[in-house]
Formats: structure tokens, sequence, C-alpha cells
């Protein structure tokens, strides 16, 4: 028999995508709301405790009434908002970092951000190694396409095209800061400087180490060993141990849900810049929701996903 699922947000960003990636799938059967009836609190109501699975795809708030609103024990939910990355009763939703039974067993997956997942693909198991300090000032740069900001931003890039690059976060104390922190065991939060750029979809994270300045940090190719081998049979995330002159987001990417990771290091091994690729809208967002909702469901994990 088929699960029920609930997209709270269908007609948004996020929504559309998951959407897109279930659309074929015979072990799910989608509940739709129609455009009159998609912000009608009585009719949402009546879908979050009719669905097996609901995956929210809403701005915080509103993920958050949507919470209130399951009154039963057996809907399982998976919240790709912010509002409950780092809440109890909550599982984070990164399989390959919080491992995949953690998921399968979950009534409550917060979904991570999509900047989160490339610097906690990166930095977490390091700091979990030792082979990166926990109480390092660490600083994350980052560039994503338009998308990531949902139907505004869109709407914003798509009405002035003479936007070439959005730098933000200028004050610090972007909302990914506490989960980054919290998911990656530091105890400093990081120097987080993210931007936008004029392509729909596409990130580059990128945390560039003092490893030099560092005590007890490991070489480049220490980390690198060490990323490869937490990925190791990862059908998703991979570790690319090449070396190019540069990295490029292409305005055409296309959906993917992978996430590349790279270690380049100095000559005398006292730099690194770690580098994760990855699209905002696959593994981060609409691509991981998925994977988790196939381990919740007991489904291959890769099911319906781009790769
Ligand atoms: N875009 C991305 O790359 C990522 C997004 N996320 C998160 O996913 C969530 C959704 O983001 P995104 O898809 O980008 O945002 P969008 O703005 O594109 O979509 C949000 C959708 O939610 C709908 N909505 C808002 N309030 C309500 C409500 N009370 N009841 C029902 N529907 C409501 C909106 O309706 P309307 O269409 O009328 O505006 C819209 O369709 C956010 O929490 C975001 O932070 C997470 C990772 C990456
Ligand atoms: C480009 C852009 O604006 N990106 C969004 C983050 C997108 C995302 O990851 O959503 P969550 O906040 O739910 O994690 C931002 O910086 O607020």
């Amino acid at each position: 028999m088929s699960a029920t699922v609930f997209i709270d947000g269908a007609a948004g960003t996020t929504g559309l995508e998951i959407a897109e990636r279930l659309g074929s799938r015979s072990e799910f059967d989608l509940i739709v709301l129609d455009d009159e009836r998609r912000k009608d609190a009585s009719a949402r109501a009546e879908a979050l405790n009719d669905a097996d699975f609901v995956v929210l795809c809403l701005p915080d708030d509103a993920a958050r009434e949507a919470v209130g609103m399951i009154r039963n024990d057996r809907t399982r939910v998976i919240d790709a908002s912010t509002a409950y990355r780092t809440a109890d009763g909550w599982t984070y939703g990164f399989p390959e970092l919080v491992g995949r039974d953690a998921i399968a067993s979950a009534m409550r997956v917060s979904n991570p951000g999509c900047y989160p997942t490339g610097f906690l693909a990166l930095v977490a198991p390091l700091v979990a190694a030792g082979l990166l300090p926990a109480d390092w000032p660490y600083v994350c740069h980052a560039v994503s396409g338009y998308s990531g900001g949902g139907k505004a931003l869109i709407g914003r890039f798509e009405e002035d095209r003479d936007i070439a690059f959005r730098a933000y976060g200028l004050t610090m104390g972007h909302k990914h800061v506490p989960e980054m922190t919290v998911h990656a065991g530091l105890s400093i939060p990081p120097i987080f400087a993210p931007a936008v750029i004029a392509a729909h979809r596409g990130m580059v994270v990128e945390v560039p180490l003092h490893l030099g300045a560092m005590k007890n940090a490991g070489s480049p190719e220490a980390l690198r060993g060490k990323l490869s081998e937490t990925y190791t049979g990862s059908p998703i995330v991979s570790v690319v141990d090449d070396e190019p002159g540069e990295l490029l987001l292409r305005a055409s990417m296309q959906p993917v849900d992978t996430l590349t990771l790279r270690v380049f290091g100095s000559a005398d091994g006292s730099q690194a810049r770690l580098v994760a690729m990855l699209d905002n809208l696959g593994k981060g967002a609409s691509g991981a929701a998925v994977q988790n909702l196939n381990i919740m469901a007991g489904l291959p994990e890769t099911a319906g996903l781009r790769l």
C-alpha cells in the first residue's frame, strides 16, 4: 500500500521541486490542496492529520503553526524551514552525519539548510575526528543561486537583471549560524559570509583554514582522507581529489541532488580551502527532503533523486 504525503507549501520553490521528485512514484500518494484552499487553515489541518508523511515547505512561523495543527501521534514530519533545526525532539535530517537509523525511526525530522549542508559536510566529521579544533573561529564564505531565497528573491532577480552579485548577512546573525555551530560541535559561532549570484540555482560553500596556526590540525591530505572515509559508499556525497584551476557554477545548471567536496592545500600544508558544491534545491532542500522521506518510509534512499 502506498503512503500518503502532504506537502504544505507545495506551490513554493522547495515544495514544487519535491512534488516533481515524487510525481511518478507509486510508493506515495500526494494529498494536494487546490489554489483556493492551500492557505486555508482548516483544509491544511485536515491534510496534515490525514497524511502519513508531511513535508513542510513554509516560512518558519507557518511551519511552527503547521506542527501545532497535527493532533495525532501517527503523522511523521519533515520540516524544510529553519524552525526546528536545533530543537529538542527533532532529528537533524543529515543521514550521512547522524546515521540513517536515526532518521528511519524519527517522527520529526528537520531538513538542513542549504548553506549548512555544505559547511557541515566539510567541517563536522573533521571536528569529530579531532583533525580540526572545536574551539576555532571558523569563517564560511558562500555563494548561492537566487532560488535559495524562494519566490521573493527569484522575483527580485528576474525583475532586475542588472544585479550580478549580492552580499548579505553583513551584520552577522544569519539564521543558519546556530545549526552550523551546534551540528559541527563548535564552541565559537563561525563568521558566515553569504552572497547571491545571478544564477537560478547552485551553490559553493567554502571554509578557508589556517592549519598552520591551529594546534593539532591534520594536514590537507589527512583532512581529505577523513572526508573520503566518512562518505565512502554514499551515492550522494563524494570527495573529489582533482586539481582544477578553477571551479565554475553554470547559470544553466540543471537540478541535481549530489554534494561534491574538495580539499585544496598549500604546498607546505599550512593552509587549506575546504569547498562544497551543491544545488541549493537539491541536497540543499528538496533532494534532501526526498532522501529523508525515502529513509523514513523504508525505501532506497536515492529513489526519485537526480544523481
Ligand atoms: N529555496 C531554497 O533553496 C531553500 C529553502 N528552504 C526553506 O524551505 C522553506 C520554503 O522555502 P521556499 O520554497 O524557498 O519559499 P517560497 O517562498 O518559494 O515558498 C513558500 C510557500 O509557502 C507558502 N505559504 C506561506 N505561508 C503559508 C501558510 N500560512 N499556509 C500555507 N502556505 C503558506 C507560500 O505561499 P505563496 O505562494 O502564496 O507565497 C509559498 O508558496 C523555507 O523555510 C526556506 O527557508 C530550505 C533550504 C533551501
Ligand atoms: C539565497 C538565500 O537567500 N538563501 C536563504 C537560505 C535558504 C535556505 O537554506 O533556507 P533555510 O533558511 O530554510 O535554510 C537565506 O540566506 O536566508
